[in-house]
């Protein structure tokens, strides 16, 4: 663990030099990147010689007080995310399991971006939109990668603009990786949200046929999240900003459905013949099939011209019938991706010769949050750990040739009862804390670190009010 290798953990207890795990004791841990429903993320370098330096991202999924651990079939699924080897997939380098308390720790590949924080630079800082080739780049990297998961059974399940990472300076600059993938088993059940963190789930990504309550789903549900990412870089401002419902099981949520329908007009049994199975369809009927959308347009929302091939790629991935939706293989073949500017591996250089860098801003590091994840300045707590794949059968399949369906039924991720309502006024534009080079920071910034990761949570797409105007309307 910890050289970017696959190599399973197998040491349980604690060295007699620390009072910190051995796979814990082969990183430098620098701080707190980021906190997620499930967990927290931690900024870690490897101290081993092969890699020393490398900077990995600790992903701790803390036990709620009434879950009964980590399933071993959980386990196994995790250990074989391990084996996914894409460029635009993020590398799990590693799987911790604390068998004290079955808190789960997923050591992943370090990305110093990600497309929340790359749309709220060009929205807050910039005052402009996003090049046309970067968009065109970061969207097509979104997609292989979707295609690769997807080609292996793997549904996402909850792409989101925070889930889409981008390499920072190196040989992958500018490369995109999908992260988070495959997790949406383990988060349902035996993990539950923190009841503590006040996060919120966002919906504003959720597909049609999710909000109308399908409990069989495909990987088109992906491919509307990645529809409303596209008209987020486009427009720098979320789509379908929806009021999330709260409730402990999956709750109608009309203000979603609602946004969605007043862009793309009303869903008829016509164009979606399945619909009419859905059960909020009948619930909700009053609300619904009674409320009539007229003046739905796309394309002035997004500022395209209904002829142009980025309109046209959208309006497929934004189709209402899940089987009429075009697919990542699909939508890798469209025109939109064969005419200038062409794509490139690295999304964040100028499209054009004279064109200004943009130096996005490296991810702001809170050193106050140690791995325990309490705010405090004392060292890291003793966790013991253990190997998660020991005695499992089956966490290492070397011959796995057929595609496993993972993710293909199941529930939604529920918030919490306790989770804060959206704040809905504006806490877009905190600026500052930012880390150079992760460089742990002195305690005023490390502070402001944490307060804008905490802001952040709450703020899962930016879709608040206040958004600058179009700078200009695109032709592609
Ligand atoms: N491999 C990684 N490298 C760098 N940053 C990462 C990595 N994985 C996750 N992050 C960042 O850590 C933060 C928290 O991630 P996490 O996945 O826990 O939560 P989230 O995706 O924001 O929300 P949720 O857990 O509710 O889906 C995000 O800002 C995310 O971009």
């Amino acid at each position: 663990m910890g050289d970017g290798t696959a190599a399973s953990t197998t040491n349980r207890g604690h060295s007699s030099s620390s009072n910190k795990p051995e796979w814990l004791q082969q990183y430098d841990l620098i701080g707190k990147i980021g906190e997620g429903t499930y967990g927290l993320v931690f900024l870690a370098r490897t101290k081993s010689a092969a890699n020393r330096g490398k900077s990995i991202a600790i992903k701790k999924f803390k036990q709620s007080k009434d879950g009964d651990g980590v399933s071993p079939t959980a386990i196994r699924e995790i250990m074989l995310l391990r084996e996914i080897p894409h460029e635009n997939v993020v590398k799990l380098v590693n799987v911790h399991i604390n068998h004290a308390d079955m808190s789960l720790y997923l050591a992943f590949d370090y990305a110093e971006h990600d497309l929340y924080e790359i749309i709220r630079h060009h929205r807050d800082k910039l005052n402009h939109s996003i090049n046309q080739y970067t968009v065109k780049s970061l969207l097509w990297q979104l997609l292989n990668g979707l295609n690769y998961l997807h080609s292996n059974w793997i549904i996402h399940r909850d792409l989101k603009p925070s889930n889409i990472l981008v390499m920072g300076d190196g040989e992958e600059h500018g490369v995109v990786k999908v992260a988070d993938f495959g997790l949406a088993r383990i988060y349902q059940a035996p993990l539950k949200p923190l009841s503590e963190n006040g996060v919120v789930v966002t919906i504003w990504y959720r597909a049609p046929e999710l909000l109308l309550g399908a409990k069989h789903y495909t990987s088109a549900v992906d491919m509307w999240a990645v529809g409303c990412i596209f008209a987020e870089l486009l427009t720098l401002k979320p789509l379908f900003q929806g009021a999330e419902v709260k409730a402990m099981s999956n709750p109608f949520q009309l203000d979603q459905l609602d946004k969605i329908f007043k862009v793309l007009g009303h869903p008829t049994l016509e164009k979606w013949p399945t619909l009419a199975n859905l059960p909020h369809w009948h619930q909700d009927v009053q609300h619904i099939q009674g409320h009539k959308y007229d003046n739905a347009s796309l394309y002035n929302v997004v500022h395209l011209p209904p002829k142009s091939p980025a309109y046209d790629l959208l309006s497929k991935m934004l189709e209402y019938d899940p089987r009429k939706r075009i697919t990542a293989a699909q939508a890798l073949e469209h025109e939109y991706f064969r005419i200038e500017p062409l794509h490139g591996r690295n999304a964040l250089v100028p499209c054009q010769p004279g064109e200004k860098v943009v130096n996005y801003p490296t991810r702001p590091v809170d050193t106050t949050t140690d791995f325990e994840g309490t705010t405090s300045i004392q060292p890291s707590q003793p966790v013991s750990s253990g190997n998660a794949a020991g005695g499992m059968p089956g966490a290492h399949p070397s011959n796995r040739s057929v595609p496993r369906p993972m993710n293909v039924v199941g529930m939604q991720r529920m918030p919490h009862q306790s989770m804060q309502a959206y704040n809905l006024t504006s806490q877009a534009g905190m600026g500052g804390g930012m880390n150079p080079g992760g460089i742990p920071m002195q305690r005023g910034a490390a502070a402001q670190a944490h307060q804008q990761q905490h802001l952040r949570r709450k703020d899962p797409g930016m879709g608040m009010p206040g958004y600058p105007p179009q700078q200009r309307s695109r032709r592609f």
